[in-house]
């Protein structure tokens, strides 16, 4: 927090100077700094100064294409009076812009580089561009390099062309270069080495491929070529590309370090570097993409290859590899976080090739995915803190007027102020009791006849106390700025959600696997559903579609149903639904079940691999040690989204409880995170198993202090003022927080852009659950058998293993399912009786004779 700084406006440091020193004033100590920063970071300023390098792009052009047409008569002028030509007011010149545009294109074309100055204009354009568009929409350095190369390639070949033509093609700078170079190398060679600097930038920039035979996707099998058991692994490194190929396949340079394009070598560094810095033990990125991606990417997935770098698939390859690798960081070094030039990123493609089918990627399945981008986000308004001076006078001397009137004085005061509302920090006289100004909460709150005061005494961590005053003007967090942060873009974590800013203004940026699950409550309109399509609309920013499934429950039918677009994409169901929205409380608790499931099911695979998370689970499966044939797989994320808890708990109570608080407590370690909302937070809707296993909970204003203290176990939501104003308990501290806020049409906007992608061929699917209840009574007959009856006996006849649990995980089922489908197996003779721990035994030796049983049955 701002300490005593008070933020607020330009006005605020005369008023102070002129009162007397009292140490009740608020102080603006850091005021005049922060105008000069802010005057610097200040968008106008930045428009500004677009307009001036665009008109002088403008001016350049308009010039340089006049001195094209009056050249001969100009340059007389300007050769016999130099630079007093500019202030000779007899003198007239041809050219469209006067005596300056005569001079300075004679300047530029004579003196300088010729028809090559042109590229100066493109100069100006660009920086133009970025400073008004408000993001680097092109890359300058990179630009620098093309235009510094350009200006010398350009101004010789022309000077070469145009051997004693009287116009400068190529200006001094040419014609001097031209002269060097033809000395040197004769006529012909120097014609030679300008065919070879072109031909060497063509291929530079565009990669031609001089191979005959078109480099082919791989096909999917082959994806997993590679893959075994951690013990077959040696024997089955020989099957992955040789290196040569794959040198060859990308750039045929000598090593694959020096792959790498130079202009591009320092960022790589500098990532490197970063990487080495926040990553002690030096994690690797071991992406793996076979084949450039569609030619122009949205800004965030580099953010994306940079979380998935650094966080989700760290493997530690040989040290030769490492700056290879580090060349995927290339893609989404600093610069590029925040304003990737599409350009650029068309360029980078080629240099992921090298890393090509190492280690398994599971964004290869959609490897052409495009993340969305900020622009299909609104800007609502601006989210500069507007405050008024006047209105923090105001409070602040009836904060301390009111705490005179109890015979409390304070040392000092300070604010800070925030989208929603000012905090006011009171450092009380010496023995000042603080229970007693908390005792005035009520009064202070009337005295300031402003609703949403809420005194923390003391601020935990700082000897002040704590008085927090609604603004009268708020400020809107929009989303979009949020994941355009550094914070949100650079962020390493598994899931990254933008919840809101602080008072402070700081954006808090939560992981939700680290929550590792979260609980929302509020009244109605408070600012809920905008909450929860927050927390979507983050992870969609940042998450491939391979990563990360989201399971939606929405009864009430309406606020989540946007989200179908993605259903192929991002959503996973169960086996046979219609929808991927689960609407019906029945199939909630089929859902529900079915998670359960596939969590014993991952924590199988966990076990078996040796891992005691999904994170090493994933990474020992794309380093290939873990085999697909033994039914292991690599894991996304599922988050579990309920948007509207109590009608659940109405209508099916413990049926529905349970399975989450299932979840709940054991879902952490295997990548399934849930986000719980409810309108009603009473005591039996948030039960107490329910919140013992959400240590993160979210509060929206709700109506009462009781319904505070059941989510947050502790009054103060009630105090809240709506619109998205919330508190968040998490990791033990309470934070008030502005939530961000994204609209329906932006989320429609970023679930098309989605949805009209690509996708998987269905939904995820989600293991199959059969209730108890139903097939009670059912006695097993071979008329009746389970339908996966056939599947389920050549699994068996082909692995020669008669066991459950090989069932579950090659068809996914559940241990129900699977172990009644085993006594199916037996009642046929398929196989024989249960063992007990061991394996039962397999009595049909041949697929062929298990056809035939089959076909007879
Ligand atoms: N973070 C926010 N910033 C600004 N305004 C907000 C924010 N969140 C919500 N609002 C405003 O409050 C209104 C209601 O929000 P929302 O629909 O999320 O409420 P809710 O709690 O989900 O209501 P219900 O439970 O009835 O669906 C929104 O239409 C919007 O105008």
């Amino acid at each position: 927090m701002a300490g005593n700084t008070l933020k607020s406006e330009k006005k605020e440091p005369k008023k102070k100077k002129e009162q007397p020193p009292n140490p009740d004033v608020l102080k603006p100590d850091k005021e005049p700094e922060v105008k000069v920063k802010e005057l610097v970071k200040d968008e106008r300023t930045h428009k500004v100064l677009g307009a001036v390098f665009l008109l002088l792009a403008l001016y350049c052009f308009i010039a340089f294409t006049s001195y094209l047409f009056t050249w001969e008569e100009d340059q007389d002028k300007v050769f016999r009076y130099s630079s007093q030509v500019l202030f000779m007011h007899e003198i007239e010149v041809d050219n469209l812009l006067g005596r300056l545009g005569a001079f300075t294109s004679h300047w530029f074309f004579f003196k300088g580089f010729g028809i090559a100055s042109y590229l100066f204009c493109y100069f100006f354009f660009i920086i133009g561009i970025n400073f008004i568009v408000g993001r680097r929409v092109f890359r300058i350095w990179r630009n620098v390099k093309y235009i510094l190369f350009g200006l010398l390639f350009i101004s010789m070949t022309m000077a070469f062309l145009s051997g004693n033509a009287a116009f400068p093609w190529g200006g001094a700078l040419g014609d001097s270069l031209n002269k060097w170079t033809s000395g040197f190398l004769g006529k012909t060679g120097a014609g030679l080495l300008l065919v070879l600097a072109g031909l060497s930038w063509v291929i530079w920039k565009f990669n031609i491929d001089f191979k005959l035979p078109e480099r082919k996707p791989k096909p999917v099998k082959e994806a997993f070529a590679g893959f075994g058991e951690p013990e077959e692994e040696e024997e089955l490194l020989p099957v992955k590309p040789p290196v040569e190929e794959k040198k060859n396949a990308y750039k045929g340079g000598e090593s694959l370090v020096t792959l790498v394009p130079v202009e591009e070598e320092e960022e790589f560094e500098q990532e490197l570097q970063l990487i080495e810095k926040e990553e002690p033990a030096a994690y690797v990125p071991p992406v793996a993409v076979p084949e450039p991606p569609a030619p122009v990417i949205p800004e965030v997935p580099e953010q994306e290859a940079k979380i998935f770098i650094q966080e989700e698939l760290p493997v530690t390859p040989p040290p030769a590899r490492k700056k290879n690798d580090t060349a995927e960081v290339a893609f989404e070094i600093k610069p590029v976080f925040e304003d990737p030039d599409e350009e650029a990123i068309e360029e980078l493609e080629p240099v992921r090739e090298p890393v090509l089918a190492d280690p398994y990627e599971p964004t290869l399945d959609l490897r052409d995915y495009k993340y969305p981008t900020l622009d299909l986000l609104d800007n609502h308004g601006s989210d500069k803190i507007v405050q008024d001076a006047s209105e923090l006078e105001l409070n602040k001397n009836q904060i301390i007027d009111t705490l005179k009137n109890y015979d409390i004085s304070i040392q000092k005061i300070s604010a800070t102020v925030g989208p929603t509302v000012t905090l006011y920090e009171i450092v009380p006289a010496a023995g000042v009791r603080i229970s007693r100004i908390k005792n005035l909460e009520d009064d202070i709150a009337l005295s300031l006849s402003a609703l949403g005061i809420r005194i923390i005494a003391p601020i935990p961590g700082r000897g002040t106390i704590g008085i927090e005053v609604p603004n009268v003007k708020k400020t809107i967090v929009s989303l979009r700025n949020m994941l355009a942060s550094d914070k949100f873009l650079h962020s390493q974590m598994d899931l990254p959600i933008a919840i809101g800013k602080k008072i402070d203004n700081e954006n808090f940026i939560a992981d939700l696997a680290k929550m590792p699950h979260l609980l929302m409550a509020g009244a109605t309109g408070q600012g809920k559903s905008v909450g929860i399509n927050t927390l979507l609309v983050s992870l969609l920013f940042k998450k491939h579609p391979s990563q990360l499934k989201f399971v939606l429950i929405d009864p009430k039918k309406v606020e989540l149903s946007l989200y179908k677009l993605i259903e192929k994409h991002f959503l996973a169901k169960l086996p046979g639904e219609e929808d991927a929205i689960i609407t019906d409380t029945k199939k909630v608790v089929h859902t529900l079940n079915a998670l359960c499931i596939e969590m014993d099911l991952r924590y199988d695979l966990l076990k078996e691999a040796g891992t005691r998370n999904i994170r090493e689970y994933n990474k020992k499966f794309t380093e290939r040690r873990l085999n697909p044939l033994k039914g292991h797989r690599f894991l996304p994320f599922i988050v579990l989204v309920i948007d509207e808890f109590a009608d659940l708990i109405m209508t099916a109570g413990k049926e529905v409880e349970m399975p989450i608080a299932r979840l709940a407590q054991l879902a952490r370690a295997i990548g399934i995170h849930l986000i719980i909302a409810t309108q009603r937070p009473s005591v039996n809707i948030i039960t107490g198993t329910i919140k013992a296993n959400f240590p993160a909970r979210i509060a929206f204003k709700v109506s009462s202090k009781i319904d505070s203290r059941t989510i947050l176990d502790i009054g103060g939501s009630e105090q809240l003022i709506g619109q998205g104003d919330m508190l968040i308990s998490f990791n033990g501290e309470l934070v008030r927080l502005q939530c961000a806020f994204v609209d329906t049409p932006e989320v429609e906007r970023v679930v098309e852009f989605i949805g009209e992608q690509r996708g998987y061929p269905e939904a995820f699917m989600l293991p199959e659950y059969v209730d108890e209840k139903e097939m009670e009574g059912k006695d097993f007959s071979l008329a009746d058998r389970d339908p996966l009856f056939d599947e389920a006996a050549r699994v068996i006849v082909q692995n020669q293993q008669g066991s459950t649990s090989l069932l579950q995980r090659r068809m996914k089922l559940g241990y129900n399912r699977a172990g009644r489908l085993m006594d199916q197996l037996e009642a046929a003779g398929i196989v024989g009786p249960n063992l007990g721990s061991k394996a039962r035994e397999v009595n049909v030796k041949t697929e062929a004779d298990l056809e035939e049983i089959l076909g007879s049955m």
